[in-house]
């Protein structure tokens, strides 16, 4: 399972500087997924965040194997998976995939490359119901057999006779529009993909996976159309910023009065929540490829109402630091996570900090501002766990996030990162 880890924060410090903005964990995990479908050449993918579920995600790459090289220095994986084929090893082991979510984003390849896949498990947050029934169904309706096996909890997918057809998806999932893209651009002939998801992290993988030689059209639609190709050659990319990191450096920031410059960070991609958080009296300026954040600390936040929703709407995954923020505004804020039906573990965290939150199912009022004070609090899932950092930056004393391996799941360098802008944060490796 790995050393536990735990964050000490020391609040009380602006944040003010340069922040170096990672690239998209929900980009990159979907990337190597799709490198997998390459039976020619070997994939280079740049820019890639320093994180545990990239870790894992190599872990699975080589235990069905793939070569793989991790050049975490240099941000810049190397993958080699042309010699996949029905004899390799076609199992999705729950001691791996049941770490992260984006393991169910390897069935595709698996499917093609070696005719089957046995899933043992996908992990992710702990957010509520997360079912994977749009995938499953995409599969099914493109020929391939899936089949339960409910007493050890598994899936088998078997490709069976693939042709092209009619897809949809009940509601825009964001896994699910990438994997029944993936399981479409090998089948033969065409396959139609409604209601889609709009993400900008969807978008750039199916950038990626037209450089490879797949023909998808009308990304960014919710209507995407792809004809199958007879095989798939590797390529290199670089991959985009991730707009969920920018947005918690910039609540960070707003938290704290400071005055930050985010290298890499696209308000475009920050969608409904950029509103938001203009609402609150935080000021952006995109300067080229930077984006600069600043609150005046003299002028007090104001409340907000916020719900969640698919890309341009408020991210969810935004939805935790800013129930963090809202402790700190001048009033009432009303927050309806209409997403995950279980998303609110955070506010037993931030209600041991002095926070003063009602929660009723999906929506909670978030009565500020509140002079946050330090205390040990649990990262429940990885943005909860970014959202106390959050709120540790600005309450009296210390606060310790424990254990903290969801944190490291998704954010790169953390607190070297924060260190850099002024936050008094350690990140402690325990026996
Ligand atoms: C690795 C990755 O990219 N993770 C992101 C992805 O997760 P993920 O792709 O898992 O999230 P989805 O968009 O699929 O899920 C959204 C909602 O749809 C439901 N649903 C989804 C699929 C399905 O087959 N059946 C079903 O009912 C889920 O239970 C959930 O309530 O998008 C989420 C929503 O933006 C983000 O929080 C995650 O960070
Ligand atoms: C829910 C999240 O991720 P995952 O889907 O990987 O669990 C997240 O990034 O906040």
């Amino acid at each position: 399972m790995g050393q536990e880890v735990r964050y000490r924060v020391r609040g009380g410090h602006a944040l003010n500087g340069t922040a170096f903005i990672q690239g998209a964990k929900n980009a990159v995990l979907p990337m190597i997924g799709a490198a997998l479908l390459a039976s020619k050449g070997r994939t280079v993918l740049r820019n890639v965040p320093i994180i545990e579920d990239v870790r894992r995600a190599v872990e699975l790459a080589e235990f069905v194997g793939a070569k793989v090289e991790f050049h975490e220095a240099e941000r810049t994986i190397v993958i080699d998976a042309s010699h996949l084929n029905g004899t390799s090893r076609a199992v999705l082991p729950a001691d791996i995939a049941a770490r992260f979510r984006g393991s169910v984003l390897f069935v595709p390849a698996l499917m093609h490359r070696m005719g089957h896949v046995r899933i043992e498990g996908v992990g992710g947050c702990n957010l509520g119901s997360r079912n994977l029934d749009f995938h499953y169904r995409g599969f099914a309706r493109l020929g391939a057999e899936v089949i339960e096996d409910a007493e050890r909890n598994h899936i088998n997918v078997t490709a069976g006779n693939l042709k092209g057809g009619r897809l949809y998806l009940d509601t825009p999932s964001h896994t699910g529009t990438e994997n029944l893209i993936m399981a479409a651009v090998l089948t033969p002939g065409t396959t139609v993909i409604e209601h889609a998801a709009l993400e900008p992290e969807v978008l750039d993988v199916i950038e990626f996976l037209g450089r490879m030689g797949a023909k998808i059209s009308g990304g960014g639609t919710g209507l995407i159309t792809v004809e199958g190709v007879p095989e798939l050659t590797a390529v290199e990319h670089t991959i985009m910023s991730d707009r969920i990191d920018a947005g918690v450096f910039a609540m960070m920031t707003a938290a704290t009065g400071g005055d930050v410059s985010l290298v890499g960070a696209n308000l475009d991609h920050l969608g409904v929540a950029r509103w938001k958080l203009e609402q609150m009296g935080v000021q952006f300026s995109q300067q080229g490829a930077v984006l600069r954040v600043r609150r005046d600390p003299s002028v007090p936040l104001r409340p907000i109402n916020a719900v969640t929703s698919p890309f341009p709407g408020f991210a969810t995954d935004l939805q935790s630091p800013l129930m963090a923020l809202a402790t700190l505004a001048d009033g009432e804020s009303y927050i309806h996570e209409a997403i995950y039906d279980g998303r609110f573990a955070l506010a037993d965290e931030l209600t041991k900090m002095g926070a003063k939150i009602e929660v009723d199912g999906t929506r909670a009022i978030v009565h500020g501002p509140t002079a946050l004070r330090g205390s040990e609090v649990i990262a429940h899932d990885l943005r909860s766990g970014a959202a106390a950092i959050l709120a540790g930056l600005v309450a009296e004393g210390e606060t310790i996030v424990a254990p903290a391996y969801p944190v490291d799941r998704g954010h790169s360098q953390f607190a070297t990162r924060l260190s850099a802008l002024g936050a008094d944060i350690v990140r402690e490796e325990l026996d």
